[in-house]
């Protein structure tokens, strides 16, 4: 059983209530400037879910399996590797645009892997660059599945798989999946074992941007040599202060050291306009933005044309 295949349990954390917390120390704060519920309520929650499915997987594994699994990965990494890196590289360099990564989700829980393969394909001749599929129990109860399924079908193009990432095996099971990299190392959340998980990606050959919420944290992982950093839009959002989660995007973009990649989170036109002219090197369109336009009756394919258009500079 794979970490990502076993049973969803039924409390989740409330999204908005995680950000509270994580923004809370974005903006600054310390623990005891969180309310306890908050914390209680939120992040802790959806991680303590996953810590038990990877429990259980890594019980189901057993010792000698997991050490036998995490060497066979050091020994052959992905082929080739750190694509997303790399394309980030070609595309501001030669178009002096950003990556445009596209989540592809499930419609519906009863979608099946064939039928996510087949949006995946839309996904590229609609524009995208590089795709993102979803391995939570949350979001789906076949994410290996799904991430296979996308990969054999969108060869051309590097696919991430977005998890909650607290343990080494999840980054063997994506790369195993075929993944060009994953989505959901978070300092929060791994604290001093980020750069760990950070450099174990790399050795395995998968991009694992590092998503981080002050510029202490953007610091402190330059140093121990991250060098790909994620940011979540969200996470400011839950700030009551109108225009917080830009500018705490642009402050942190601001921070990275020369030569880092970064991929930023967005929900909206504007949010990847300001993103980008911030500095973003790739911009995830979430599932909600995807969402949001096709409830106005807005094609995947006019969405991308917009993205590209507003974050290319010429308007
Ligand atoms: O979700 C993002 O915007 C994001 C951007 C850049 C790197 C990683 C990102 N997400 C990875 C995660 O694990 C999310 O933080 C987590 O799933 C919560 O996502 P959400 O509920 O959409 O804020």
């Amino acid at each position: 059983m794979s970490s990502s295949s076993s049973s969803s349990s039924s409390s989740s954390g409330s999204s908005s209530s995680r950000h509270r917390y994580i923004a809370a120390r974005a903006a600054g704060g310390d623990d005891d400037d969180v309310p306890s519920t908050s914390y209680q309520n939120s992040l802790e929650v959806t991680i303590k879910r996953k810590s038990k499915q990877v429990e259980a997987t890594l019980q189901e594994l057993g010792m000698e399996a997991l050490e036998e699994r995490l060497s066979s990965a050091t020994q052959n990494p992905a082929s080739p590797a750190y694509r997303l890196s790399r394309l980030v590289a070609e595309t501001t360099q030669m178009q002096g645009r950003a990556v445009i990564v596209v989540e592809v989700m499930r419609p519906t829980p009863a979608t099946t892997p064939q039928q996510l393969a087949k949006i995946a394909q839309t996904a590229i001749q609609c524009g995208a660059d590089a795709l993102c599929v979803r391995l939570d129990t949350e979001d789906t109860p076949q994410g290996l599945q799904d991430l296979f399924a996308v990969v054999q079908a969108a060869k051309r193009v590097p696919v991430l798989a977005r998890d909650w990432i607290i343990h080494p095996l999840q980054l063997v099971e994506a790369k195993e999946a075929g993944a060009a990299g994953v989505l959901g190392v978070i300092g929060q959340v791994n604290g001093r074992g980020t750069a760990v998980m950070s450099s174990f990606g790399s050795a395995i050959g998968l991009d694992a941007p590092v998503e981080v919420v002050n510029a202490r944290e953007v610091e402190g992982l330059s140093r121990v040599g991250v060098t790909f950093f994620g940011i979540n839009l969200s996470v400011g959002l839950s700030v009551a202060v109108p225009g917080f989660a830009s500018d705490m995007a642009h402050g942190l973009l601001g921070e990275l050291p020369f030569g880092a990649i970064s991929i930023v989170g967005v929900k909206d036109l504007e949010q990847a306009r300001k993103a980008r002219m911030s500095g973003a090197d790739a911009l995830l369109v979430k599932k909600e933005m995807i969402e949001a336009a096709a409830a106005e009756g807005k094609d995947l394919r006019t969405l991308l044309d917009q993205v590209l258009y507003v974050t290319c500079g010429d308007d």
